[in-house]
């Protein structure tokens, strides 16, 4: 059964008289145990997404079903008691500045009515598997964003959560806090066994941690795949956008700063993952058929050990051996497209 099932979640809101769906017709499973991405650009809904997980908004309609109980339709009590299967972390870390550290992880425990020996128990648990005994007594001034954010995390989890939702965790902190605090997520999941839903712009923490990515763009879910699907193999615009691989020649050209390729040129947009990424693919292409192939945008990395290439390349030649260049790339595993209709790219 999955930790969370959304279907055919929709919300809007009203601006001067406006209707505008922020939320359009959105289904996601989401299995137990996972990190699951969301990433899509500002204003595309991801917000919006977890509030109304999380029942801080209620959906205009749909299902939104955590850990077997369809928060949407559920009221009062009945929606309280829900509620605590879910925990939620947020960018700015909403702790309480007049409270201690074990304090702020004890507040979900006493809004629950649970024990004040039960509460020590169980805060002295958290704070212990966080690292954080030493700081018990601290208050939030006293600690750095990481351990501000390990204590947010300590919280969110206090009433034993299945689900823990986290929006931007990592946005306010430096890299080397963020791959700390990325790690004690993974850990949480690991550890814990924890289903956890991180909504994030920076592909840094995708590649790090999510299991599955969902790409939102005007509030719907555009693509729903492995992290190695998104890098490897990103098929919607939105993802190509988010990943700086533009469809559009004219951004590219803005890009490399070329208002206009030479008549005999053509834009590639070129994918190689795994055993093509460790071939020599682009020079032989370039020797065999004797025509120049010129990297001009892209990254080349290594992700979960596959290598792998995103790259737009500027081929430069007759039109005959670019096509035969490009049935050879593809042949051996490439996935190529030609990036630009006006300069001739029905050519490849
Ligand atoms: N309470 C609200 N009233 C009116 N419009 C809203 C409200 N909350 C969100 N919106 C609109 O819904 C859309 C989605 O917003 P949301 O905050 O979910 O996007 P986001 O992807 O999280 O963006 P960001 O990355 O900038 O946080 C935006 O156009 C936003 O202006």
């Amino acid at each position: 059964m999955p930790a969370i099932s959304l279907e055919g979640v929709r919300k809007s809101y009203s601006l001067a008289q406006v209707e505008f769906r922020a939320l359009d017709d959105v289904s996601l499973s989401v299995e137990a145990g996972t990190i699951q991405g969301i990433i899509g650009f500002s204003g595309s809904g991801k917000t919006t997404l977890l509030r109304c997980i999380s029942r801080l908004e209620r959906v205009d309609a749909g299902r939104v079903v955590v850990d077997g109980a369809d928060l949407a339709h559920l009221d009062g009590a009945a929606l309280r008691i829900a509620r605590r299967r879910l925990g939620i972390v947020f960018q700015q870390y909403h702790l309480l500045r007049s409270r201690t550290v074990a304090e702020n992880v004890a507040l979900p425990l006493e809004l629950a009515g649970i024990g004040r020996t039960a509460i020590a128990a169980r805060v002295g648990e958290l704070l212990e598997w966080f690292g954080l005994n030493g700081k018990r007594d601290a208050y939030l001034s006293q600690l750095s964003g990481g351990q501000r954010q390990r204590v947010a995390i300590a919280r969110a989890l206090a009433t034993k959560p299945a689900v823990l939702l986290s929006d931007e965790p990592t946005s306010a902190l430096d890299a080397e806090t963020t791959a700390s605090v990325l790690e004690t997520l993974q850990r949480v999941r690991d550890e814990m066994g924890i289903t956890i839903i991180l909504v994030t712009h920076e592909l840094n923490a995708v590649r790090a941690i999510c299991d599955k990515v969902a790409v939102l763009d005007h509030g719907r879910i555009v693509e729903q795949v492995s992290v190695p699907d998104l890098f490897l193999r990103p098929s919607s615009d939105a993802a190509r956008r988010l990943l700086g691989l533009p469809n559009s020649p004219d951004y590219v050209r803005m890009l490399i700063g070329e208002s206009k390729l030479p008549a005999d040129s053509i834009l590639l947009s070129l994918q190689l993952a795994g055993a093509s990424a460790e071939l020599p693919l682009l020079t032989q292409a370039a020797r065999y058929f004797g025509i120049d192939l010129h990297v001009v945008h892209g990254e080349v990395g290594r992700l979960r050990d596959v290598p792998y290439g995103n790259l737009i390349v500027v081929a430069r030649g007759e039109a005959g051996p670019i096509a035969r260049a490009v049935k050879f790339l593809r042949e051996n595993g490439a996935a190529v497209n030609p990036l630009d209709s006006h300069d001739g790219g029905n050519r490849a």
